[in-house]
């Protein structure tokens, strides 16, 4: 293993990553908390400062994949839609088969200038969860109860007020609506059954409702759908503890635009059409297993040092004042508190996790 390899996986390196994004992450929250009389004032400009507040919580996660862990994310596309990307509002469907799928996903709206906007259709449980969800608040992302009868008004609502959006956003749907378990895939082929449609092996049945409101009620707004289907090379099952230690993986991801206005406006076509994109994301799967590629060209674009800047911003900023701290403490001679220190010390340093990468 190498030196640089060992250092990435000991627990020091991660409980100082983890405060830098935790403390800075409060820190973001707060001031996101403070536009909110702007908002009264310029709503336009209320949302391109949290755009970029949001930028500086999620870079963070980027960065651990991109520079930390040197993840490689692969584009597969076609050349006459990449230079499109970034430059229009777009719906993503995307398979939900891994724990890091959604950092994926903002890596390339790193790459493409959208991560600061980029949106999701998010289950409502998300919004309570600190620093992210918190975030989302303000990026007025749009959350769903996973009960159709409200979830109809509200989804809509949110998305009507994505209209008048200063920036290019790119919507998230994860038309499956869960993680991918043999499990539930066994329970969504059994509906697939009784709905008489053809079975698939890589995904869940679609649920189409959330689709088909995301598509009426961005009509005008969202030139396109991005359909990405994402594996890892070498049946990898990537995780974010796994990021953390800095092992490193290979995202492939295969994008097909597809223009608005050729999916049908009727809600049962539109069903439709979702379950014949699904059977085919689930061919590309396929070829994927035989071939190790995806079909077409590859595209990839190159990563930005901007994640890492900021990230190196906010290491500077939060972790010279508790460097200071330590001092400070350690030199006040209190057996107390250097037995303490020592013990934080060791304690990182006979974490489980330590020394358990693979070497690259
Ligand atoms: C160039 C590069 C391109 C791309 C880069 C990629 C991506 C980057 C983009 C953006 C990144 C942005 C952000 C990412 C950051 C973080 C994301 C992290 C987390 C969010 C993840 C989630 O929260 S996922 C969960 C929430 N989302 C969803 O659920 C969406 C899908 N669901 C729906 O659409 C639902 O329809 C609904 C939620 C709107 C309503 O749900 P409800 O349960 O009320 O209704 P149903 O749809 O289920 O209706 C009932 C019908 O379903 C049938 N049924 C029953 N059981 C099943 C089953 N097991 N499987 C399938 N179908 C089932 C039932 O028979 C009913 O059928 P009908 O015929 O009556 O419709
Ligand atoms: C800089 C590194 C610091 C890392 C520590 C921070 C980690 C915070 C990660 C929060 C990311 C939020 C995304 C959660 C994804 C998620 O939760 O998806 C839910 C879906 O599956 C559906 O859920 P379900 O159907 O209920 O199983």
């Amino acid at each position: 293993m190498g030196f640089l390899q060992l250092l990435k996986s000991q627990f020091l390196c991660h409980l100082i990553i983890c405060y830098v994004f935790l403390v800075s992450g409060l820190i973001i929250n707060l001031l996101q908390l403070c536009t909110l009389p702007v908002w009264l004032v310029s709503k336009q400009l209320a949302r391109r400062i949290n755009i970029r507040l949001a930028y500086c919580i999620s870079s963070q996660m980027v960065a651990t994949l991109e520079w930390w862990s040197g993840t490689e994310c692969t584009l597969y596309t076609d050349p006459k839609s990449y230079p499109l990307y970034g430059k229009e509002n777009a719906i993503v469907v995307l398979n939900h088969s891994f724990e890091i799928d959604f950092l994926c996903g903002w890596t390339f709206c790193e790459r493409f200038g959208v991560l600061g906007s980029s949106k999701v259709l998010a289950k409502k449980q998300l919004a309570y969860v600190p620093i992210i969800g918190w975030m989302w608040y303000f990026l007025e992302i749009v959350f769903c109860k996973r009960k159709w009868e409200e979830d109809r008004r509200t989804v809509n609502e949110s998305l009507q007020k994505l209209r008048d959006y200063p920036e290019n956003f790119w919507f998230l749907l994860y038309c499956e609506g869960t993680r991918f378990t043999p499990k539930k895939h066994q329970v969504s082929m059994q509906v697939a059954e009784s709905k008489g449609l053809p079975k698939l092996k890589y995904h869940l049945l679609p649920r189409t409702k959330g689709f088909w409101v995301t598509v009426q009620s961005l009509r005008g707004t969202a030139a396109a759908v991005y359909d990405s289907t994402l594996n890892f090379r070498n049946n990898e099952m990537p995780t974010l503890l796994g990021l953390l230690n800095g092992k490193k993986y290979h995202a492939d991801l295969y994008v097909r635009r597809i223009p608005l206005e050729l999916i049908p406006e009727d809600e049962k076509e539109c069903a439709e059409w979702l379950h014949k994109l699904y059977q085919e994301k689930d061919s590309f799967q396929e070829h994927y297993a035989k071939t190790g590629r995806f079909p077409g060209p590859i595209m990839s674009p190159p990563r930005r040092p901007w994640s890492l800047i900021n990230w190196l911003f906010w290491s500077c900023l939060l972790l010279y004042p508790l460097g200071l701290l330590l001092t400070q403490l350690i030199s006040s001679g209190s057996v107390f508190t250097i037995v303490a220190s020592v013990a934080v010390c060791s304690a990182g340093l006979c974490h489980p996790f330590t020394g358990k990468v693979k070497p690259p």
